[in-house]
């Protein structure tokens, strides 16, 4: 049955809550024919994944989801049938009064971020009564097991991979602007935090064995490279050759397009939720840069996380990809040796990869989960 949705998203650092809320947005509406109004402190930010977003107007209609601005001030609007506060998000005092006054309650849920932590599906669907209203609020946990509110997964995201390989990735590499490769080169896309040790990698690449193309989108880690190689840089610094590495900054993408370039790369370095989440759909290995938190809790949140991803490994392979993605989380210095012996799983790891999608696919996708929910209120 067409619901109507209202999505509230502040945008506290970064690209992934907006990411995340987008996706969900347009899921809500393109595979479940829903009714999406999407609320957005920060347009700016938002029109950076999403081109077509307009940050100057107040109130758009964007790939069939309602975009509207999310200001201070909030006017009185007739409340949707289901409301998803995003990663504890302050709905408006005004907004949840007129839920009080509807005379068919809305249905209203907390949308936490991503954790692999065991504790994740005991929280699961629990109520939340507000303290000042009469309402209640369930908490809606994604998560990788059975019994959390699972994964963001488009309807046709697996086939539209699929299909892409060939014709498609090379039209799109080309769109791009990317170089063409050479049959021996290894291409990596690299997003991460300013915490990750890049002087390091980029040490590593321009020593690699193999012609390494590195591409990486316009920010913070682009610049630093620059400034690692300013020796090496070419007249627009968007090209950049040293040893056998090419490194080549590009601008930041449409996120249908980032699902692209991590099905067209070799490698994928990504990190926070929402990238993170779409590296492990695109199949090929990958490292994550997990968001750094105060009191290093965010160490737990990894650990768990790999528990789950290398249990089927064999004890090598586990250890190899450990090694690298604790080294590329600052847990210690990133040498030859770890990225050599992760490079040498790059096969193994697109064989486990596909076993850990036929996993995840076990459960079903989050937006689906929620679908279900609201209905099963309502
Ligand atoms: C590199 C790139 C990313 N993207 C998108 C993909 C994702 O939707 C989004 C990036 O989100 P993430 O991968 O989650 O990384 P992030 O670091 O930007 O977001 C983080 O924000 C913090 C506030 C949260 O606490 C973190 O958990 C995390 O969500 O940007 C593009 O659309 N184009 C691009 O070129």
């Amino acid at each position: 049955m067409q619901r109507r949705w209202d999505i509230f998203c502040t945008v506290v650092d970064n690209f992934g809550d907006i990411g995340v809320c987008w996706r969900l947005a347009k899921q809500l509406t393109q595979d479940h024919n829903q009714k999406v109004r999407l609320w957005v402190d920060d347009l700016l930010c938002f029109s950076c994944i999403a081109p077509d977003v307009n940050a100057e107007i107040q109130q758009q209609n964007v790939q069939g989801v309602e975009v509207c601005h999310w200001q201070t001030v909030f006017l009185d609007v007739e409340p949707a049938d289901a409301v998803i506060e995003a990663f504890a998000c302050e709905l408006p005092d005004v907004y949840i009064a007129a839920m009080v006054r509807k005379h068919k309650r809305p249905v209203w849920i907390n949308l936490e971020y991503l954790s692999a932590e065991p504790w994740v599906a005991q929280y699961h669907g629990l109520p939340s009564p507000h303290p000042r209203f009469p309402l209640s609020k369930t908490f809606f946990f994604p998560g990788f097991v059975k019994g959390t509110g699972g994964l963001l997964r488009e309807k046709n995201l697996l086939t539209q991979r699929e299909v892409f390989d060939g014709v498609a990735k090379r039209l799109f590499l080309d769109q791009k602007g990317l170089c063409e490769c050479r049959t021996d080169e290894i291409r990596i896309a690299l997003f991460c935090y300013d915490s990750a040790p890049i002087e390091n990698l980029i040490g590593l690449l321009s020593d690699s064995l193999n012609p390494v193309l590195l591409i990486v989108p316009q920010g913070r880690a682009a610049d630093r490279i620059v400034a690692i190689l300013s020796h090496a840089a070419s007249p627009d610094e968007s090209l950049i050759k040293h040893k056998q590495l090419t490194v080549q900054i590009v601008p930041f993408m449409a996120q249908n397009d980032y699902d692209r370039l991590l099905w067209s790369c070799d490698i994928n370095f990504v990190r926070g939720e929402d990238s993170f989440v779409r590296a492990q759909w695109a199949g090929n290995p990958f490292i994550w840069n997990i968001y750094p938190q105060a009191e290093g809790v965010h160490w737990k949140k990894l650990e768990a996380f790999l528990d789950l991803y290398t249990v089927d490994m064999p004890p090598e392979m586990a250890i190899a990809v450990r090694e690298m993605w604790f080294c590329w989380n600052g847990g210690k210095a990133l040498n030859a040796t770890v990225w050599m012996n992760f490079l040498a799983l790059r096969e193994s790891l697109m064989q486990h990869n596909k076993k850990w999608i036929k996993q995840l696919l076990e459960q079903d996708d989050l937006v689906s989960g929620l679908v279900q929910f609201v209905e099963n209120q309502l």
